[in-house]
């Protein structure tokens, strides 16, 4: 099977699993687990910040970022397909307890202009702002780059209204070396981030938020709360050191992947590709094929390719480590062949 459903789908390299047999553990409720140690305090150093804690997943560390910042009762701030709104499963509010205020970004990205206008005044009538979320890369505008200028304008307005700014950057390596930018920018300009181990780096578990030492304190005490307090933890987080230490810079081999992968499906008659492709992600428009995405996704699995419905006409393909470049020239063969 050519999985190009997600980048999630990655399995743990070789070095990865002697990394995980090797790994020094301890208990980590108590802070004795020197792997995990080493990797919070690695993921804090690239990303600028001064602490950062391990949690299971994006949506966990997303959750608990909403959770250690906001009070309920607080309206945040986020992109109407953001996935912390999309994809979470109404989360901020059920454990949060906090109102979404969602704004239409342009290609994912909510313009300042946009965001001040969405900031509540101080009335007795209305909820406090309580956070602004940033996605980078945005996975519904198809893996997007948030520039680091408008982040830049964004985090300056904030912090002239008092209020924090926290980036879900699942794919935020993929951003970083797409535009080329140090990523301990990207913590100049948040007050907590986000990033994935699980997706492109390809560990097979986990995530980071890096934020103040303060802050990581508190989101220390909601992970517990939520049954995340984990014990040998090492044997996760040594995987997710050889993902911060080997697997960033490879990520431009998947954007030259997707690249191949959006060109060639360009030249298929009844395709179009949605998204202007910077990163790993290329969306798809089939409207015009004479099949519906169901009838596209059961063909692709039948000749052994996998991808994922992304709305009612678009389908989404995510190149990752696990996909090789022949494997997606077999891929576009297929895709023409569905094509006739
Ligand atoms: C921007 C962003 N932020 C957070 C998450 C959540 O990460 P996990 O909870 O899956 O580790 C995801 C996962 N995205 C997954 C995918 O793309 O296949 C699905 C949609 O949940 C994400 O794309």
């Amino acid at each position: 099977m050519i999985d190009l459903r997600s980048d999630t789908v990655t399995k743990p390299t070789e070095e990865m699993r002697k990394a995980m047999y090797e790994a020094e553990v301890g208990d980590d409720v108590y802070g004795e687990d020197p792997t995990v140690n080493k990797l919070e305090k690695r993921a804090a150093q690239m990303l600028g910040k001064e602490d950062a804690l391990f949690v299971t997943s994006g949506t966990q560390g997303n959750q608990i970022a909403v959770l250690t910042h906001c009070q309920p009762g607080n309206e945040i701030i986020l992109e109407e397909e953001s996935h912390v709104f999309y994809y979470e499963g109404a989360g901020i509010s059920a454990l949060a307890g906090v109102q979404p205020r969602t704004v239409k970004g342009k290609r994912g990205n909510m313009t300042v202009e946009a965001i001040k206008a969405a900031i509540r005044p101080v009335d007795i009538h209305m909820p406090k702002t309580g956070l602004i979320i940033l996605e980078n890369t945005h996975n519904r505008a198809g893996g997007a780059v948030y520039p680091l200028e408008d982040m830049k304008n964004i985090y300056q307005l904030a912090q002239e209204k008092g209020i924090p700014v926290h980036i879900d950057g699942a794919r935020l390596f993929n951003a970083a070396v797409a535009s080329d930018v140090a990523l301990s920018e990207y913590g100049r300009y948040s007050d907590t981030i986000q990033v994935c181990l699980s997706k492109g780096l390809g560990a097979p578990v986990g995530s980071v938020i890096a934020g103040s030492k303060e802050f990581i304190e508190e989101a220390r005490r909601w992970r517990k709360m939520l049954g995340g307090g984990l014990r040998q933890v090492g044997v996760l987080a040594a995987p997710g050191l050889v993902a911060l230490d080997n697997m960033i810079d490879r990520l431009s081999h998947d954007h030259k992947k997707a690249r191949v992968l959006a060109e060639g499906i360009s030249t298929i008659k009844g395709l179009s590709v949605k998204n202007n492709v910077e990163t790993n992600i290329v969306v798809v428009d089939i409207s015009e094929s004479g099949k519906n995405v169901g009838q596209w996704t059961e063909k692709l699995k039948e000749n052994g390719v996998l991808a994922v419905a992304f709305g009612e006409n678009l389908l989404r393909f995510v190149t990752h480590y696990d996909v090789s470049e022949e494997e997606i020239q077999r891929a576009l063969s297929v895709l023409n062949k569905i094509a006739g």
